[in-house]
């Protein structure tokens, strides 16, 4: 609740005329029985008069009624709509504030169904809140009185009924939180295995693996439909068993009245007006139950969203310049532990590498070459030692001077739908044409841009499903390129290239960004040759430091790698 608040408090407005509309509204409800009760007495006694007069207040009742009805609904879904959209902005806003570890920590997909399904529920509780929690007590408090006041001899059949409907409703209720929480997370399932699903379909597809699929679904889904079977039932038995309960609290009434009814017919408009309030006390606890119900679910998800607005981002930035700065590069014994493993992913590093150099890394897969790419561009923060660059620790640079001078494209490339001019002035938001070209000619993605019907303002599908595996490639490294960064780390960013576009992309960097420094991460030698300076990595530690020719000579692991590559090209050739 403490969560919810402040964002209320905003629509201070609707929500007093939400709240002000529901006393109107149940008192029209309440009083409405007793104007018929007087209309039938004026019936009895054949008072045309008081019949007319009351007649037309009842008409007038139920007006107001209605109005007030209409009134509540359009302002409390203003609120709720109001509180959700605010929430929702906040939310993103946090978790865009997030260090991209945090965002692991969470996970992508469940943070996602924080922002919908979770944000949904808050709406609809906001939205009933507004509509039922100040109208059941009143109608039930007022109901009960008004009952009494009417036929006060039939107290203990009142009592009776709402001992037994509270009874079985808190009984029933209680057992339903239970079912309702199991939906929640069977919700979860059932979304985490058609999601999987559909965006690895093209391996589903190639391993034909559709029956094993549907049946991993059939599964989540079952267990679903069982829990929600058994609400189904529950509501079955419930909704019945009250109107038995009501029907036997009405009849045991009528039964005592009729008794009496030659002696006082004025019970006769009595009962009625009786009848009328226990149905309302009945649908007072009904409503009162679903919206229990609602309520914890709402619960649950208020939880889910304040553990993501109260999480600090684990990594601040500090204030300053948003001038990029250069493109060195220095590693001093840097230790670096994935948060939540045992032992560390990088060990002791250190190297030094100056603005306008190439550097390669390569090492066996797993050795730690894309957390060290990481660390530069300060993804992570080390555990100890420091990451410096342009002589600065990135500790001390600010997040947009940081991003200036560090461009990080990596192998599984990511752009956004929109169009691909869209894609690169993310990078730089006053990007011209030209300077798009003269990033697509380095990138060698002008060749295939320029065949497209609408060139550099052709769309991206959403996953860039309308490229290729090497067209995303040389798209993310045009958005590397075109702000001319310090540092360009292509992490097996060129992977999906042939040979010949490979040599073309590094070419062209060597002759178009002469002062920036490139960091490539590869598998294959052939790719960093070239390189002014390659580490060899193994098991998370440096354990070679020179170019190719001094590597090959006396470089163990590296003359392994070399080799290895060499017979698997031999045998190709
Ligand atoms: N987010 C993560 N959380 C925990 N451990 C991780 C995470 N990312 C990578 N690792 C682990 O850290 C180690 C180094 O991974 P890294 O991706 O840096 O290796 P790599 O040398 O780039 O491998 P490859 O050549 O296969 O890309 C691996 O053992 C990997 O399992």
């Amino acid at each position: 609740m403490k969560v919810l608040m402040p964002y209320i408090k905003r629509y201070r407005k609707d929500v007093y005329i939400a709240l002000i509309s529901v006393i109107a509204l149940v008192f029209a409800t309440l009083w409405q029985p007793r104007l018929l009760q007087v209309i039938m007495n004026a019936i009895l006694d054949g008072n045309k008069t008081v019949i007319f007069q009351q007649g037309i207040i009842l008409i007038g009742l139920a007006i107001i009624g209605i109005i007030a009805g209409v009134i509540n609904t359009i302002y409390s879904a203003h609120v709720a709509l109001g509180v959700a959209t605010d929430l929702r902005a906040d939310l993103y806003r946090k978790v865009q504030s997030f260090a991209y570890a945090d965002v692991e920590e969470f996970s992508a997909s469940n943070l996602v169904v924080r922002m919908t399904n979770d944000i949904n529920q808050i709406q609809q509780i906001v939205m009933a809140g507004f509509q039922q929690v100040s109208r059941i007590p009143l109608l039930f408090i007022g109901a009960f009185i008004l009952a009494m006041v009417t036929m006060p001899q039939q107290w203990w059949v009142l009592l009776g009924m709402m001992l037994i409907v509270l009874g079985v409703s808190w009984y029933s209720y209680q057992k339903m939180s239970i079912y309702f929480a199991e939906t929640q997370q069977d919700i979860e399932d059932v979304n985490t295995v058609a999601r999987e699903n559909l965006m690895g379909i093209r391996v589903v597809k190639s391993f034909v693996q559709e029956p094993h699929e549907i049946s991993k679904f059939s599964k989540a889904s079952d267990k679903l439909t069982k829990v929600t079977a058994k609400i189904g039932y529950n509501f079955a038995i419930l909704m019945p068993a009250f109107f038995l309960t009501a029907n036997i609290a009405v009849v045991i009434a009528v039964y005592l009245v009729g008794q009496n009814i030659t002696v006082h017919p004025t019970y006769l408009a009595a009962i009625t007006s009786f009848i009328s309030y226990l149905m309302q006390i009945l649908f007072a606890v009904i409503n009162g139950g679903f919206l229990m119900i609602m309520a914890s679910r709402a619960n649950i998800s208020l939880g889910r969203i304040g553990e993501v607005m109260n999480t600090e981002p684990s990594m601040k930035y500090v204030e300053g310049t948003s001038d990029p700065v250069e493109g060195d590069i220095e590693f001093d014994h840097v230790t670096f532990t994935y948060p939540g493993d045992d032992s560390p992913t990088l060990k002791d590093i250190s190297f030094k590498i100056k603005a306008g150099e190439m550097m390669g890394i390569v090492g066996a897969t797993g050795s730690g070459k894309t957390t060290m790419a990481q660390l530069i561009a300060r993804l992570y923060d080390p555990d100890s030692g420091t990451v410096k660059v342009g002589g600065t620790d990135v500790c001390q640079l600010s997040e947009v001077s940081l991003r200036k001078t560090v461009a990080y494209v990596l192998q599984r490339s990511t752009l956004f739908s929109g169009t691909i001019s869209d894609n690169l002035r993310q990078v730089k938001e006053d990007a011209t044409v030209n300077q798009m070209q003269w990033a697509a000619n380095i990138a060698q993605s002008s060749e295939f841009i320029e065949r497209l019907p609408m060139t550099y303002d052709a769309p991206v599908e959403e996953r860039s499903s309308n490229f290729s595996g090497g067209q995303k490639q040389r798209l993310s490294i045009t958005r590397g390129v075109i702000a001319e960064p310090k540092i360009l780390i292509l992490d097996d960013a060129t992977s999906a290239l042939d040979a010949k576009s490979e040599k073309l992309v590094q070419e062209a960097l060597d002759k178009d960004l002469t002062t920036t420094t490139t960091v490539v991460i590869a598998e294959k030698i052939s790719s960093i040759v070239r390189a002014d300076r390659i580490l060899v990595m193994d098991d998370g530690r440096i354990v070679g430091n020179g170019n190719h020719k001094e590597l090959v000579a006396n470089n163990e692991v590296y003359q392994k790698i070399y080799q290895t590559q060499k017979a698997r090209e031999g045998e190709m050739s």
